[in-house]
């Protein structure tokens, strides 16, 4: 299906819609108000309703969305409706953790591939996966059709696993190391970062 280009914002904005939905949607609740999702998002309602009126509008007026239409129609949107396999390096904490979630979006997103260049972490398992070397990844990328990569490395290391994940094809990275990469203009690049999220918070919290 063929869908409409969004603005960059707008796409970082659905997932935020979606989780809602999805959580109104499991408690059965049919309809909701640009101004109900407004309160619970702390977002401006005319936002969303501009948000959601750029893929057509569905809000009826006095009722709502309807929700169980909305989350079918961003997943569509996000793309979310097909199987997304997902490449991480560094298998340390942070990589381990995440891929102990191993959940993301209803498990049709998940990690398919784990890599590092710890001999001693090479072979053993993760959940249902085994830890491979670095120099399996390209292999991988092309025999798991691989698509998006995650960056669990030190610092030093990301660019050269960034380099590499591109190289082998991968179209999407999401970057944990805190250092800016580089990637070419059609690989798309997020940045997850916990200290900058701490470090802005502190500015809000009151000295006691
Ligand atoms: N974004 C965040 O909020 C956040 C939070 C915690 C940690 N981090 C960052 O995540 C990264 C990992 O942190 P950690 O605590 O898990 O570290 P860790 O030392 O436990 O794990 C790093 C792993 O990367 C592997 N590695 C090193 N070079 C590699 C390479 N070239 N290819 C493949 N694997 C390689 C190591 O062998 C190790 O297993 C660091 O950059 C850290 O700063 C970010």
């Amino acid at each position: 299906m063929k869908t409409p280009k969004i603005s960059k914002a707008v796409v970082r904005r659905l997932p935020v819609y979606l989780r809602y939905l999805q959580l109104l949607d499991e408690m059965n609740i049919r309809t909701v108000s640009s101004y109900e999702l407004g309160q619970k998002l702390d977002m401006n309602p005319a936002q969303i309703r501009k948000d959601l009126a750029y893929f057509g509008e569905f809000g009826r007026k006095g009722i709502g969305y309807e929700v169980g239409y909305l989350v079918e129609k961003i997943k569509q949107i996000l793309k979310l409706d097909r199987h997304l396999n997902v490449a991480l390096v560094g298998a340390g904490h942070l990589g381990i953790a995440l891929s102990n979630y191993n959940r993301y979006t209803n498990e049709k997103m998940s990690i398919a591939a784990i890599f590092d260049t710890d001999r001693e972490k090479i072979g053993t398992q993760v959940g249902n996966l085994i830890i491979q070397h670095i120099d399996e990844l390209e292999q991988a990328v092309r025999e798991k059709e691989i698509r998006i990569g995650m960056i669990t490395v030190p610092a030093p290391y990301a660019q050269g696993v960034a380099d590499r994940l591109v190289e082998a094809g991968v179209k999407g990275i999401l970057n944990f190391a805190p250092v800016s990469l580089l990637v070419p203009s059609d690989v798309h690049l997020r940045s997850a970062d916990v200290t900058t999220e701490l470090q802005s918070l502190a500015y809000y919290i009151e000295e006691s």
